[in-house]
């Protein structure tokens, strides 16, 4: 069976107050159990969400170095995949913080690898895309909507589910430039490693679990990237 990437968005572990979603973050492991087998990778990517963007805000008042409010994102991300690992292997976390150090994880025992972000400049979702491309792995990225959207559906209500869309028009939809903690969904870098390399990627809500279970047996679920 084939190895995956899981990237976790911040948003399904962080509830709308900022606090730690338990019982989601609990299911979620769950399914990592139900899933794990010997003949296949999992790497969990896990994004910084509101911990990542309280931090980002607070410092962007008096603080103007974008590297530096990024590498406090990148700090977030890897506590919040220090939780999953504890959680996972009750046992004290061991988090790459290159891809270098992800690929030497990834030829280790470990049948489920946690990792946050990697590098100033860049979301989790693009340490995802890289990670998928380095090990040739499917990605699935599971977030807080059902997938990609003409448009923002918490902004647009007329905004409607795309079941496939062409990475193209991906490239089109998310050209715009973006900060620190802003990082929507996908970011330029993310898209193009993923154009590059063809990479076999769906987008699915992360809550239920379930769906990301259903997106690794192939089933019809979320939104599927497709190439020319
Ligand atoms: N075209 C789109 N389709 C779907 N979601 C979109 C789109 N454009 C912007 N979004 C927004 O991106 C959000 C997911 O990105 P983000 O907040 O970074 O989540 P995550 O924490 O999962 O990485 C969605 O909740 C949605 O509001
Ligand atoms: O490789 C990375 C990963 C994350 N980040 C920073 O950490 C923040 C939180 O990560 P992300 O936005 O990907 O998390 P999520 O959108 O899932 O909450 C990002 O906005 C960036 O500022 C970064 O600079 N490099």
């Amino acid at each position: 069976m084939g190895s995956f990437v899981i990237k976790l968005g911040g948003s399904l572990i962080f509830d709308e107050n900022g606090a730690l979603k338990a019982e989601y973050l609990r299911a979620f492991v769950r399914l990592l159990r139900d899933v794990e087998s010997r003949d296949r990778k999992i790497v969990v990517v896990v994004g910084g969400g509101a911990a990542a963007r309280s931090y980002i805000s607070v410092a962007r008042d008096v603080c103007r170095n974008e590297s530096a409010l990024d590498q406090l994102g990148i700090l977030a991300s890897r506590l919040n995949a220090s939780l999953l690992f504890t959680m996972y292997y009750d046992l004290p976390p061991v988090i790459p913080s290159s891809l270098e150090e992800l690929v030497r994880l990834y030829h280790s025992n470990l049948p489920v690898i946690f990792t946050g972000g990697f590098q100033p400049g860049q979301s989790t979702t693009t340490v995802s895309a890289l990670t998928a491309e380095a090990t040739k792995s499917q990605l699935i990225i599971a977030t807080n909507v059902d997938g990609v959207y003409t448009s923002d559906p918490r902004r647009d209500p007329n905004a409607t589910l795309l079941r496939k869309v062409s990475i193209d028009q991906l490239l089109d939809m998310f050209s715009q430039p973006q900060k620190a903690g802003e990082y929507r969904l996908f970011d330029m870098m993310t898209l193009q490693v993923i154009k590059r390399s063809k990479i076999n990627t769906v987008v699915v809500n992360g809550n239920p679990p379930d769906n990301i279970r259903r997106a690794m047996e192939g089933l019809s679920v979320g939104t599927t990237i497709v190439f020319p």
